[in-house]
C-alpha cells in the first residue's frame, strides 16, 4: 500500500533572468511503517520537495497523490482539506500560529477535524520535553522549543504521514533522543510512514530508507 505517490517532480524558480531548478524529476512512494531520511546539502532541494509534497506549494511538471486522490494542481481549499485529512506538517518556515499557546497550536488541527484530544497533546507535548511551556507563546520559545512545538502540532491529530524538515534542528542529544523515540513510536509502533529531512545521525539510525537529494535529483539516479 502506499499512501503517498509523487510522479517526476519538477520546479523552477525564477528571479530576474536567472532559472534555480529545484527539483530536476524527484519521485517518491511514501509507505505504512516505513520512516525515510531525506539527506542533501544546502540548496539541494529538501525544503522545495517537503514544500510540494504537502500541497503547500505545486510542482511546475509531475504530480503529488495522497491516499489515491490528486493532490498537486488542486485549489487551495481542496489542498488543505486533503493535506488536514492526510498529512502532519512540519516546515522551517514554521507551522505554529503566532498567537496561539504551544497548547492550543498542538490542539489546532484536531478540532478542524473535529478529534480534538487534549490529553494526547499534552502527553507529547511531555514527551518532547515541553510540559512546563504549555501556556508559551511560539515568539517566546528558542529554536529548539520551536522545533519540539512544531513537531507536535504536526503529529497531534495523529496524521498518517509525517513530513518535517529538521525536526531535531538546535537540541541537545538527551531531546534528540526523545524526538526521536517519538518519531520512531509514530512510524513503527503506530504503522504511519515519515519522511524527514534531517543531519541527526541519530533519527538516520532509526530510517528504513535514506535518500540523498543532489541538485533537484535523486544522487543514484
Ligand atoms: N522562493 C524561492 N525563490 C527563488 N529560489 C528559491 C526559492 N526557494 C528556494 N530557492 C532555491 O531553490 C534551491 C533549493 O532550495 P531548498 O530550500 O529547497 O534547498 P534545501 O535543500 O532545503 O536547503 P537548506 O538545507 O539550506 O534548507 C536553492 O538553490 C534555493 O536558493
Amino acid at each position: 500500500m502506499t499512501l503517498l505517490n509523487a510522479t517526476d517532480l519538477y520546479r523552477f524558480y525564477h528571479v530576474g533572468d536567472d532559472e534555480t531548478r529545484a527539483l530536476r524529476g524527484v519521485s517518491l512512494e511514501l509507505r505504512p511503517g516505513e520512516l525515510t531520511v531525506l539527506l542533501g546539502a544546502s540548496g539541494s532541494g529538501k525544503s522545495t520537495l517537503l514544500a510540494c509534497l504537502a500541497g503547500l506549494d505545486d510542482p511546475d511538471g509531475g504530480w503529488i497523490a495522497l491516499g489515491g486522490e490528486r493532490l498537486s494542481r488542486q485549489p487551495e481549499a481542496r489542498r488543505a482539506r486533503l493535506r488536514a485529512a492526510h498529512l502532519g506538517v512540519m516546515l522551517q518556515s514554521g507551522n505554529l500560529i503566532p498567537h496561539l499557546s504551544v497548547l492550543d497550536n498542538a490542539l489546532l488541527t484536531g478540532a478542524l477535524l473535529g478529534r480534538r484530544d487534549a490529553a494526547r497533546a499534552r502527553e507529547l507535548l511531555n514527551r518532547v520535553g515541553l510540559a512546563q511551556r504549555l501556556h508559551a507563546y511560539p515568539s517566546q520559545l528558542s529554536g529548539g522549543e520551536t522545533a519540539r512545538a512544531a513537531l507536535v502540532a504536526a503529529l497531534a491529530h495523529g496524521p498518517r504521514i509525517l513530513l518535517a524538515d529538521e525536526p531535531t534542528a538546535e537540541v541537545d542529544a538527551e531531546t534528540e533522543d526523545r524526538v526521536t523515540e517519538l518519531i520512531g513510536d509514530f512510524v513503527h509502533g503506530q504503522g504511519r510512514a515519515a519522511l524527514i529531512a534531517t543531519h541527526s545521525p541519530r533519527l538516520a539510525a532509526r530510517a528504513d530508507r535514506v535518500l540523498h537529494l543532489s541538485d533537484g535529483r535523486w544522487a543514484d539516479a
